[in-house]
């Protein structure tokens, strides 16, 4: 079977961070790690739930220093991501996480955005960036380096919100989303991984994003799962990460076909790969085997991310086709 042709709208930068690369970086930087070899770091990869993950996401940022670092990630992400199917990928960083360390927004978002801008002729795949804030620091901070990156005019289409959700609610960001959306960006944020279905509400109602980033607790909330599927909310579901956050207990019982079943728009992402055990085609791969899916509801998760995508027309029906023609050799 050829690889589906996917979309790839929830992943962060930093989570395809691979061990192989943070040893090469760590030598390269000369920085010493807390880990002996690379199975020593690997051991540290069992999670109890999000903010465990974040720990050791936060920790290993720290062999990034230089914008070679940035851009040899980028590139590392882009070769895996080209051979897993990926056709265009809407890509999350975290300024602040190296803002924080020191590192100036230049090296940062400066070495990723300059590789994704050739992304295309370079390795077959479209791309977007979007700045990720980080809810469990000050909204104040957030606004300053939005401020920053608007001043910079670096290439950014859009905002989100991620990192530790519980007690960390949207409500605290409508500055932030105001400021972005004045700025003519696109809005998303992080709701209902681990927190309540009511911030995925706030979500909507006080930021008005255009995308939730995982969403899957809606389905505790029925008022909340008819709204979604009326305004079909674009949910950009992570199964693998989910499994290893321990949001659910096991991917059979991942609430991904019921949430097709109602008629959500639901997507298929991979979140932060190097961490959670697979890039898309992984994901798609574990996805259809622990639930039985047919060529026809993997076209329709790929169709869906096209569709929520922040696409151009002509993009957008060029990827289209490409998912249908997908559909025609497979049925
Ligand atoms: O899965 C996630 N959730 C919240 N914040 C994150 N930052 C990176 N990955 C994640
Ligand atoms: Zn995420």
């Amino acid at each position: 079977m050829t690889e589906l042709p996917t979309v790839e709208l929830h992943i962060h930068i930093e989570g395809t961070l691979e061990p192989e690369l943070i040893f090469r970086l760590a030598e390269r930087n000369g920085i010493e790690l807390p880990y002996g070899d690379i199975e020593e770091l690997r051991r540290h990869y069992e999670f109890i739930d999000l903010q465990s993950f974040l720990d050791l996401y936060y920790s290993n940022m720290a062999v990034l220093r230089t914008a070679d670092d940035f851009a040899d990630m980028t590139r590392a992400y882009l070769t895996r991501a080209a051979a897993a199917g990926v056709r265009h990928a809407e890509i999350m960083m975290d300024p602040q996480a190296h803002l924080s360390r020191g590192i100036p927004l230049a090296t940062s978002v400066g070495a990723v955005a300059e590789v994704l801008a050739k992304s295309e002729s370079e390795f077959g795949v479209s791309t977007e960036l979007i700045a990720a804030f980080l809810r469990d620091r000050p909204a104040e901070e957030a606004l300053a380096v939005l401020d920053e990156l608007l001043e910079m005019e670096v290439p950014i289409i859009g905002i989100g919100l991620d990192s530790a959700e519980r007690d960390n609610p949207p409500r605290n960001f409508v500055a932030l989303y105001e400021r972005a959306r004045q700025a003519g960006l696109k809005c998303v944020a992080h709701a209902g991984e681990e927190g309540p279905p009511d911030y995925i509400r706030e979500a909507l109602d006080l930021l008005a994003v255009d995308r939730i980033d995982h969403g899957i607790r809606c389905m505790e909330d029925e008022e909340l799962v008819e709204r979604l599927v009326a305004e079909q909310v674009p949910l950009t579901v992570c199964p693998l990460s989910n499994v290893r956050l321990r949001a659910v207990d096991t991917l059979p019982e991942h609430p991904l076909p019921q949430m097709l079943q109602r008629g959500l728009n639901v997507s298929v992402n991979s979140d932060d790969p190097a961490y959670f055990g697979g890039y898309m085609d992984e994901n798609f791969r574990q996805v259809r085997a622990a639930f039985g899916f047919s060529s026809a509801q993997l076209a329709d998760l790929a169709a869906n991310s096209v569709r929520s995508a922040f696409l151009t027309d002509t993009r957008r029906r060029e990827l289209l086709a490409e998912v249908e023609q997908w559909r025609q050799q497979h049925q």
